[in-house]
């Protein structure tokens, strides 16, 4: 048997002294916050100590450096690392608690805290750090299981101050095979107009302030650039961001594509779930160009951000949700949050849809959109719409409509058509909203309403009608409101109607939940009577 060699004790003062001076050297560098030096140091130094006590703190500032580099999956390993060799580690249950916090797994980071703070009571309460993250924690844990945040105080402030803290959350949807096209997001109960959806952060975003003049292909191509880096960035730093990426589209061959488990993209799903690929940029920019989401949309445009204003970023969930010219469901953008609710009632089972584009418009602009977009509609309306869009009357109504000319004329030969050709239902609004921009012009207009008023439905059936087909919209809605003041129905008795009008602004900005928030919205005076 071959036998151990011992080191001189010469060697090993000589090797303790090296690890002592580099030991030393990494502690220096991650107090000087030099993290990507320190984190080879330590690693170094890792792989020569012998020492349990040096190496879990070594471990444990690894950890931490790797933390603030954002390289959370490592950072993790680290702890785990750290502590396998003492696992009352005051400073690495810290640390692990900040990562997990970090990738919004606040059940599971709130533990973290909770077991520090008993370690250590009087190192905790003297600790700002650990008594916030506690505090912080035990409140977005709170937010991801309840959803219950509420826009209206910011709302009312002017949009000004902190924005209102969000976490992750997933109600009643989950994924499906789609009939619009590959997988979409699906509604598991009955929902009602305005109710959350879901709340997801970003991978990725980037904004920018682009004034008109800035707004040139360059100052775009830039921010697209950016946003590119970033998405890869975190994908090649994290297999869990990399494998969920790469379950989105690319556009092609959606219908063979996996369906993946709704739960796959909850925070707290486990990470031996997601297995280790090779990063391939040219799929991830193939996803991008699918599935990346600008804020300046229709709908984030309400949150008060000014013309100037422009956003684009990854939201993994929302992804999977299709488009339909009949959409269901809105977003609003707060900070990295892309928040989803349901813009009108939907039925359990229904398919969740956004507006890619403005659905307020005739067949062929929404062809002519889609296409641009890199596909062609397969939603119901579309289908239904191309049934009547070879009828020669249906034809002269959208030239009329094109030239701009006799508004209340439009909607009138419309609504005789419908009559014709025996539109019902849905139907009816699917076509209002077509030509939203006629009815509109003619209910807004007095000397058409004098002409056309007694020939046309009222704004009432007509609003209620289409938010019914295609959800709430703020411009159909502030028509209706104009519309009631006139008539001095938002006032006095009007109680029915103001009822209505919140309901379809809740549809429209969903979380607000103060009535007086939802009215300055929609630009009603809170001096009407409600
Ligand atoms: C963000 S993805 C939506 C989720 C996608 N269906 C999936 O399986 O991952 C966008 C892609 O879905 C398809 N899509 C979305 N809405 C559609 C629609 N109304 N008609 C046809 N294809 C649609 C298009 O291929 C589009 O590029």
């Amino acid at each position: 048997m071959r036998e151990i060699e011992q080191e001189e004790p010469q060697e090993i003062d000589e090797a303790s002294a090296k690890l002592h001076q580099l030991r030393s050297k990494a502690t220096e560098l991650l107090l000087r916050e030099e993290w990507k030096e320190s984190i080879d140091a330590y690693s170094h130094f890792i792989s020569l100590c012998q020492n349990q006590k040096s190496l879990c703190l070594a471990h444990s500032n690894r950890a931490e450096a790797r933390f603030r580099l954002r390289e959370f999956a490592a950072a993790l390993k680290d702890c785990e690392e750290a502590l396998k060799i003492e696992s009352a580690h005051f400073k690495t249950l810290l640390c692990k608690g900040k990562i997990l916090f970090n990738l919004n797994r606040y059940g599971v980071a709130l533990d973290c805290f909770r077991v520090a703070a008993n370690l250590d009571p009087q190192a905790s309460s003297n600790s700002e750090t650990l008594n916030d993250y506690l505090d912080k924690c035990k409140k977005l844990e709170f937010l991801s299981k309840t959803g219950t945040f509420d826009l209206s105080d910011w709302i009312l402030g002017g949009f000004r101050g902190k924005i209102p803290e969000l976490a992750e959350y997933f109600g009643g949807v989950e994924i499906k095979k789609s009939e619009i096209s590959g997988r979409g997001l699906f509604a598991t109960k009955n929902i009602d107009s305005g109710t959350l959806l879901l709340v997801t952060k970003a991978i990725a975003a980037e904004r920018g302030i682009l004034p008109q003049e800035d707004l040139d292909e360059n100052a775009q191509l830039v921010m697209w650039k950016n946003f590119v880096d970033k998405v890869v960035e975190s994908a090649r730093k994290c297999s869990r961001t990399y494998y969920l990426v790469c379950m989105l589209s690319t556009g092609e061959n959606e219908n063979d594509r996996e369906v993946p488990e709704i739960d796959l993209f909850r925070p707290e799903a486990e990470e031996n779930r997601f297995s280790d690929e090779d990063l391939d940029v040219e799929r991830i920019l193939s996803i991008l160009d699918v599935n990346s989401v600008v804020e300046g949309a229709i709908s984030s445009k309400v949150l008060g951000k000014n013309n100037y204003y422009h956003g684009v970023g990854l939201w993994l969930l929302a992804s999977f949700i299709n488009h339909s010219c009949e959409p269901n469901a809105r977003r609003l953008h707060v900070g990295d949050h892309v928040i989803v609710h349901a813009s009108r009632d939907v039925k359990a089972g229904e398919e969740l849809t956004f507006a890619y584009f403005d659905v307020l418009q005739p067949l062929s602009n929404r062809k002519e959109m889609s296409k641009s977009w890199g596909f062609s509609c397969h939603c119901r309306r579309c289908k239904f719409e191309e049934g009547l869009c070879h009828k020669q009357e249906m034809r002269e109504v959208e030239m009329v409509l094109g030239r701009g000319l006799d508004m209340g004329g439009v909607v009138y030969r419309l609504e005789e058509g419908m009559k014709r050709w025996m539109v019902r239902g849905k139907g009816k609004g699917y076509l209002r909203a077509s030509f939203w921009a006629a009815y509109s012009e003619a209910f807004g207009s007095e000397t058409l309403m004098r002409r056309w008023g007694r020939r046309i439905p009222g704004i009432e059936t007509v609003v209620d009608g289409l938010v019914d087909a295609v959800g709430s919209d703020e411009r159909v809605v502030k028509v209706l409101v104009e519309g009631l003041k006139k008539s001095g129905k938002i006032f006095g008795n009007g109680m029915m109607e103001m009822e209505r009008v919140m309901k379809f602004g809740r549809g429209i900005y969903g979380k607000v939940m103060k009535r007086r928030a939802l009215k300055s919205l929609l630009q009603i005076s809170t001096h009407e009577q409600c």
